[in-house]
């Protein structure tokens, strides 16, 4: 049995990881961890999740809880997962990385844990998506420069970094195969008389609203016509399967950084 510890554990992607990992038959918590401010420090997860007792308290102690784990799962918020990746790579746990909205230093401390420990670091875990990036390549290689490209992000009202981390990633997949620089040529607002469109602009633009679990479109517009490539999720279950996915798929790796491309075998 694969021992688990989930980080943010009673977040929207904590919970639903903690009631895939309770149904699961090959792997188990190890521990449960939540936020120092969290108010559920000292509860029983299992009843915080809504499925009952299981003995495994939610704490903020890091380096206690993870002396029994085979592996981390961290869905929690972008600067915690800044701060903690040091700590992880000192005890030296495997980690599957699912937070979004990483500050360039941020990335960075995840590449220097990733020299220590294995780590799969992806703004997105279902399949799907995934699957949907490499469509995504293949497209934007035939319809080259001829097409406009946008990518139109949707996600529920608690959502707290914008663009997603999705919607970025495919517009790096994007930029890298039309062989453009999104420093230069991301355009994630427009306003007023801002004049025509160029050809080297790639549009990134963001919705918020009500329970949307995370939706993604990219349109490739050109003379005539325009391919719509979509990406819904129904439930956060696909993010959390993948999550356990990776989690299995880590634990036997060197130290290094991974995506689910790696874990899926789409590289
Ligand atoms: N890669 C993927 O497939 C997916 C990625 N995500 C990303 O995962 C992240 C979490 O999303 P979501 O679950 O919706 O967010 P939530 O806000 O619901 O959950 C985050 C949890 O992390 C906790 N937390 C904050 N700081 C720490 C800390 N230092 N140590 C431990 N726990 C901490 C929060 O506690 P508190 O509320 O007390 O601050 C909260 O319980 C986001 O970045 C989101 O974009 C989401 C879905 C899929
Ligand atoms: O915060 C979310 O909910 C999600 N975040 C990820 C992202 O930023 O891409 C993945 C998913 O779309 C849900």
């Amino acid at each position: 049995m694969l021992k688990i510890a989930i980080m943010g554990v009673t977040g929207r992607m904590g919970t639903t990881i903690l009631n895939l990992v309770e149904k699961s038959d090959h792997c188990q918590l190890a521990a449960a961890i939540d936020a120092p401010t969290s108010p559920y420090l000292g509860k029983d997860s299992g009843e915080i999740a809504g499925f009952g007792t299981n003995g495994i308290v939610i704490t903020d102690d890091l380096e206690a809880a993870l002396s029994e784990a085979d592996v981390v799962i961290d869905f929690t918020h972008a600067d915690a997962t800044a701060g903690n990746a040091p700590r992880l790579a000192k005890i030296g746990i495997p980690l599957v990385i699912g937070t979004t909205g990483l500050s360039a230093e941020g990335q960075a401390a995840i590449n220097a844990a990733a020299q220590h420990i294995p780590i799969v670091f992806a703004p997105n875990m279902s399949t799907g998506v995934n699957v949907t990036l490499k469509l995504l390549e293949m497209a934007a290689t035939i319809f080259g420069d001829d097409y406009d490209v946008e990518v139109v992000e949707a996600h529920h009202n608690r959502k707290k970094d914008a663009p997603s981390g999705t919607a970025m990633k495919m517009a790096q997949v994007l930029a890298q195969t039309l062989k453009r620089d999104l420093a230069t040529d991301a355009v994630y607002h427009r306003e007023g008389m801002i004049g025509e469109r160029t050809k080297k602009e790639i549009g990134i633009q963001t919705i918020r609203g009500g329970d949307i679990v995370g939706d993604h479109t990219v349109f490739f517009c050109g003379p005539g016509e325009r391919v719509e490539i979509t990406h819904r999720a129904h439930s956060r279950d696909t993010f959390a399967s993948g999550a356990i996915r990776a989690a299995t798929w880590v634990h036997h790796q060197p130290a290094g950084l991974y995506s689910m491309f790696d874990v899926l075998g789409l590289k």
